[in-house]
């Protein structure tokens, strides 16, 4: 991530939102995901609503082969921001359950906004030339060397597999790899 920043125009920052993530969080975000994905269609299916919420989040799963990528650490959420510290305008709102979070919207309709389609351009590029892949669904969501990057780069191999970490008092109190 250092490298990314250090490619970027001198006045902007990167922001994190979430990069590791015990699999209670995964399981919690996939409900919570699926919840407001039933309210917003309610005239879909169950299975439509899987379907629709495993774009937005990784199924909770600890299969080697399709380990829901936070769960390794090798996986980013995160955006561009200004010195002080502020989110600048990819566009969307993080975690927003639209078309409008999929990396390439803008570049079907860049006159929708601008700014936002060079912003993204701006973090793509940055990270991509720095060895990370984007999940085209999501604008802000970055892997580098779990399954995910692995199965976008054709690697045999991934450095970082899952971590299963045992939380007590919001702290890691133990973990093991899978
Ligand atoms: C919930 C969202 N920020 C996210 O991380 N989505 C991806 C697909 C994931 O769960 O790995």
């Amino acid at each position: 991530m250092i490298k990314a920043l250090l490619l970027l125009p001198e006045n902007f920052s990167l922001i994190l939102y979430d990069g590791y993530r015990p699999f209670q969080v995964q399981q919690f975000l996939f409900k919570s995901f699926s919840k407001q994905i039933a309210q917003l269609y309610p005239h879909f299916t169950e299975q439509e609503v899987v379907s629709e919420t495993r774009k937005y989040v990784a199924f909770p799963s600890k299969d080697h082969a399709q380990f829901a990528p936070h769960l390794t650490g090798g996986a980013i959420d995160l955006t561009l921001g200004d010195l002080e510290g502020n989110a600048l305008n990819l566009g969307s709102a993080f975690d927003e359950i639209s078309g409008k979070s999929a990396t390439r919207y803008f570049e079907q309709q860049p006159e929708e906004d601008w700014e936002a389609c060079v912003h993204r351009r701006l973090l793509y590029n940055c990270m991509t030339m720095v060895g990370f892949t984007n999940y085209s669904e999501e604008w802000w969501h970055y892997d580098f060397n779990n399954v995910s990057w692995a199965r976008r780069v054709g690697a045999q191999e991934a450095s970082y597999g899952a971590v299963e970490a045992i939380i007590q008092d919001n702290n890691i109190k133990e973990f093991r790899f899978l």
